[in-house]
């Protein structure tokens, strides 16, 4: 897989001392800070409940941080209007885990949903009322995740990998700038979740977007992920380029404190 050179491009997303703390008292995270370069593609890492949601979430202003700076494709979010954080959110895609497809509609709808924030009203929703453009456009998206010959088939119909490539195609109709992806594999066999990553991470290269990635299964991580960003109880705990860390320190991720054998809570310079 090939690392592109992107030590000139813009930083595309800024978060400086971000800190989030629930309302139940949770502090989910505290003293973030990382920059992400256009077109990079970035792997989060952390065990259960370390905040990687969290902080994903904290990057459209889902959950609304308690402090710091969020700065996302020149957007602040903490300061930012509905209007704004609207306008951004369309140039953010998004993959689940919990592959979020209306099951009773087609794949063909489906995905001529993704375009609705950019083109769409919603009596365009239905592939059958859509605009021709749209319908080629979401034919051209599914034709590039191999699934052109299943547009018409319900959604439900389709194996959760396959449902996880329409889902991709759904995001390409946003045409986004930003892809966030929390665990986009993790519903699925080992076989279909290496192909849909090879799927996302060929699709980030070849149209350049910027990646950041929450991923469970390590050796997909070091596959797929140029550099790491990791968290420990809501905090950094690395972020470096991916061939500079030791297996063991992946591992030493999911483990805790008391067991002994975790990596110090250092913060590599040079990422990328
Ligand atoms: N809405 C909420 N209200 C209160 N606490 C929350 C809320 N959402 C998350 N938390 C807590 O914040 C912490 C971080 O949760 P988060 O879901 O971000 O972790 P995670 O690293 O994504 O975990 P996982 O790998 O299990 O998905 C956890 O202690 C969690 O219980």
């Amino acid at each position: 897989m090939s690392v592109r050179d992107l030590s000139g491009q813009p930083p595309i997303i800024e978060v400086s001392d971000l800190a989030k703390r629930f309302i139940n008292g949770t502090q989910a995270l505290s003293g973030i800070n990382f920059q992400v370069n256009a077109g990079e593609t970035v792997v989060l890492l952390g065990a259960n409940g370390s905040g990687k949601s969290t902080l994903q979430k904290c990057l459209t202003k889902l959950v609304e941080p308690t402090s710091g700076s969020v700065r996302v494709l020149d957007t602040e979010i903490t300061t930012a209007g509905t209007r704004e954080i609207t306008a951004l959110r369309r140039q953010v895609g998004v993959v689940f885990q919990r592959i979020n497809l209306v099951r009773e509609l087609s794949v063909m709808t489906n995905v001529i949903h993704g375009s609705l924030g950019r083109v769409g009203s919603p009596r365009n929703w239905f592939a059958g009322t859509a605009r021709k453009d749209q319908r080629e456009e979401a034919m051209e998206a599914l034709d590039r995740v191999g699934l052109a010959h299943v547009a018409q088939r319900r959604a439900d119909e389709l194996s959760g990998g396959q449902q996880q490539r329409v889902a991709i195609a759904r995001m390409l109709m946003q045409q986004p700038r930003v892809v966030l992806a929390d665990e986009p594999v993790a519903a699925l066999d080992p076989r279909a979740g290496r192909s849909v990553m090879d799927l996302l991470w060929e699709i980030t290269e070849e149209r350049g977007l910027t990646l950041l990635c929450t991923l469970h299964q390590l050796e997909l991580a070091r596959a797929y992920g140029h550099r790491v960003i990791a968290l420990r109880d809501g905090a950094m705990d690395m972020d470096t380029v991916m061939s500079k860390v030791a297996d063991e320190q992946l591992q030493g991720l999911y483990t805790t404190e008391d067991q002994g054998d975790s990596p110090s809570h250092e913060v590599f310079e040079g990422a990328a």
